[in-house]
């Protein structure tokens, strides 16, 4: 099977990569079930990516049904070493309006009905997530934002991303409260796409597309799915010049990070002492 050094996973709105050639699409079963879609495999300027569509083509899948195991696990097996997320947000900020771009450092995870690691049956770990994001993978996304001059929008750098269950949105009472712990964004995917991604060593960083100011705001429109996706579609156009631009980036620099050897220091069951049959689920992990 073709294999992909760097991965995207595209988020509302985000169904394809229009830059992508050569385009190949993988049925990939995982010891996690199947991923939300099939895996896209094709070339951007030459260098060799996978696309998978987080809630699927034709956004079939709610934030809690998507098999983020499977996603992570189907990517870590086709080599992926760098991963962008690509997701829409609401904003808890003034400053940050909609069709802005945000790249979080730090999450909240507020998630209550998704398992959030590849860990446990037979094998334990527990990995650092006091740096979530690789830095440099996010700078490098800076990079290609800034080198694009975009007119309409700014680029905030830095942010905690609040990820709620969903599928409603928030409460004005709950989305005040999200403020107050310090949360500059919100929504419903990036936990624990984020976990997972450093527990099969996967540098990963969130390039957030903001749509809507959520309800804390006493003079905007409190969110709802239609003025959402009214800001989605050309938050896409944005980000789809943003990822050609990134993915030569990181392919030149192939930054190090972190995250590629984060099992080093946090797996805590000895190999030798797991059973063949984990040893085996967790070998695609370990590399
Ligand atoms: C259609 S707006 C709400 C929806 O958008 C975000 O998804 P993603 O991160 O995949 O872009 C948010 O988390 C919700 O799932
Ligand atoms: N206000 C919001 N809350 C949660 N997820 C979102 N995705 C886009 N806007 C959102």
């Amino acid at each position: 099977m073709t294999r992909a050094m760097i991965g995207v996973i595209g988020g509302s709105g985000l169904y394809q990569m229009d830059s992508l050639t050569e385009a190949e699409e993988h049925i990939v079963e995982t010891p996690f079930g199947r991923p939300s879609d099939v895996v896209v495999t094709g070339k951007v300027n030459g260098t060799q990516v996978a696309f998978l569509a987080r809630h699927g083509k034709g956004h079939r899948l709610i934030p809690t049904e998507i098999p983020y195991r499977a996603n992570i696990y189907a990517l870590k097996s086709l080599g992926v070493r760098y991963l962008i997320s690509v997701s829409a947000v609401g904003s808890l900020r003034e400053e940050i309006c909609p069709l802005d771009m945000v790249l979080p450092d730090q999450f909240i995870d507020l998630t209550k009905h998704r398992i959030s690691t590849f860990f446990g049956n037979d094998t334990v770990a527990h990995v650092s997530m006091a740096r979530p994001v690789c830095p440099m993978l996010s700078d490098l996304l800076a990079q290609a934002i800034e080198s694009q001059n975009f007119t309409d929008l700014k680029l905030h750098k830095g942010g905690t991303y609040v990820c709620i269950e969903g599928p409603s949105f928030s409460s004005v009472a709950e989305s005040h409260w999200y403020r107050s712990m310090g949360a500059n964004i919100i929504g419903m995917t990036n936990m624990p796409e984020a976990k997972l991604a450093r527990e099969a060593q996967i540098s990963y960083a969130t390039l957030a597309l903001a749509t809507d100011y959520d309800c804390w705001h006493p003079k905007e429109e409190h969110v709802t799915a239609d003025i959402a996706i009214a800001n989605l579609m050309k938050n896409a156009e944005h980000a789809q010049s943003v990822l050609s631009s990134a993915i030569s980036l990181i392919d030149q620099k192939r930054p190090i990070s972190i995250a590629h050897n984060a099992l080093n220091s946090s797996l805590v069951t000895p190999l030798a002492a797991m059973s063949a049959e984990a040893g085996n689920r967790l070998n695609i992990l370990l590399q």
